[in-house]
């Protein structure tokens, strides 16, 4: 990688860190957070964790998964920046892993293969999320929750479950990454709109998966001017941007680079939040008010409790109008099957 690109990498980690700088702060003073990847040692976990290892942030870095841990934390543990890294193997060592942690981060699961939709992935997912909230609701039961393993509009309401059941529940600290949405709905929008990416904002809503993402490409800026018929075909590569990975792999997985990449953003943003930053907004799928469905993805504003405050829609496009309007059923059932699960196994 070339330098300027590392630097580039690098600032866009480490914002928060310069932010609390000009605040009054000096380096030294930044908190100590201490953030958790559960499935570590995955295909997102592994380049997540090297991301997380780049941002000043973070001063304990706790890498678990079932098996690989070990080789993943003392690669990783080398690189020079200021987080202290460990590997934890094993259920056995969950427990050790969340223990004091700020933000728990969760890309455990299966990935699809072709011809798969995300739902396919509950049988196996639904499970592990369960297990892996149950020890959060023990260790560390006021960490920031940031699921990334799907299906995400049914884990999401399962954790909540969980967490109600074990007493530890807190709206705020819970949160389905939904950041891959908008990193893709920026990329393709600017691709079309020939504006500079680095620039675009597109707030993507709904949930995460198929026709429930909803980008709101009538809000994006800058203003591309494009037609309806462009706005309708990013709304579907969008909506479709999974499904395009996964066909790519042919086999071999899901997104995990761009979601590796994404997680990171999510991430970075609630330290920053918890660290008194202020106007870090970001969409999240979350319990919400914003429509009927209990939890909806939506901009959020992050702070020192995790979700300051959620954000409406804001003005939709008939176009928007009508695909909130159609996923509204199928994200009901994907969030009812989550909490079923949660409450009968
Ligand atoms: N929210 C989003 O936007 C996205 C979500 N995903 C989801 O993320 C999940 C992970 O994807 P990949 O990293 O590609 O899969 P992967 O199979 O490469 O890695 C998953 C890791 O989880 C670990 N794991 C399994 N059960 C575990 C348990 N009980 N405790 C701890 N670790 C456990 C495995 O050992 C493995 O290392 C999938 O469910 C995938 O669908 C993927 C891309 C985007
Ligand atoms: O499509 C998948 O299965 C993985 C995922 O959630 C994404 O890439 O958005």
């Amino acid at each position: 990688m070339k330098p300027s690109i590392l630097r580039s990498v690098h600032s866009a980690l480490t914002r928060g860190s310069s932010q609390i700088s000009r605040r009054g702060y000096g380096s030294e003073a930044v908190p100590e957070r201490k953030v958790a990847i559960l499935g570590a040692a995955g295909g997102i976990g592994q380049p997540l964790s090297l991301l997380m290892k780049l941002n000043p942030l973070v001063s304990n870095l706790a890498l678990y998964d079932l098996a690989a841990t070990p080789g993943v934390a003392a690669d990783v543990s080398h690189i020079n920046t200021r987080s202290e890294v460990a590997g934890y193997q094993g259920e056995e060592e969950l427990g050790k892993a969340l223990e004091g942690s700020d933000v728990v981060i969760i890309p455990a699961g299966v990935p699809r293969k072709p011809g798969m939709t995300r739902d396919d992935l509950f049988n196996i997912n639904a499970g592990i999320v369960k297990n892996l909230c149950t020890a959060i609701a023990k260790y560390c039961p006021n960490a920031l929750v940031n699921m990334i393993s799907n299906p995400v509009n049914s884990t999401v309401p399962i954790a909540a479950e969980v967490f109600k059941k074990a007493g530890t529940y807190n709206e705020k600290r819970l949160f389905g990454v939904t950041t891959l949405d908008v990193v893709r709905a920026k990329t393709f929008y600017a691709g079309k709109a020939k504006v500079p990416v680095a620039e675009v904002i597109v707030p993507v809503v709904g949930g995460h998966a198929g026709i429930t993402i909803l980008p709101l490409f009538s809000q994006a800026t800058p203003n591309g001017n494009l037609t309806e018929e462009y706005i309708k075909a990013l709304t579907k590569r969008t909506q479709d941007g999974g499904t395009e990975v996964v066909e790519a792999k042919a086999g071999k997985g899901s997104a995990t680079l761009s979601m590796a990449y994404a997680g990171a953003i999510f991430a970075d943003a609630c330290l920053k939040g918890l660290n008194g930053v202020p106007d870090v907004v970001e969409c999240s799928f979350v319990q919400s008010s914003v429509t009927e469905l209990p939890f909806f993805a939506s901009k959020v504003r992050l702070g020192k409790n995790g979700v300051e405050e959620v954000l409406g829609l804001g003005p939709l496009s008939d176009f928007e109008k009508q695909g909130l309007e159609s996923l509204k059923p199928e994200l009901q059932s994907s969030i009812e099957k989550g909490i079923k699960f949660a409450n009968q196994s």
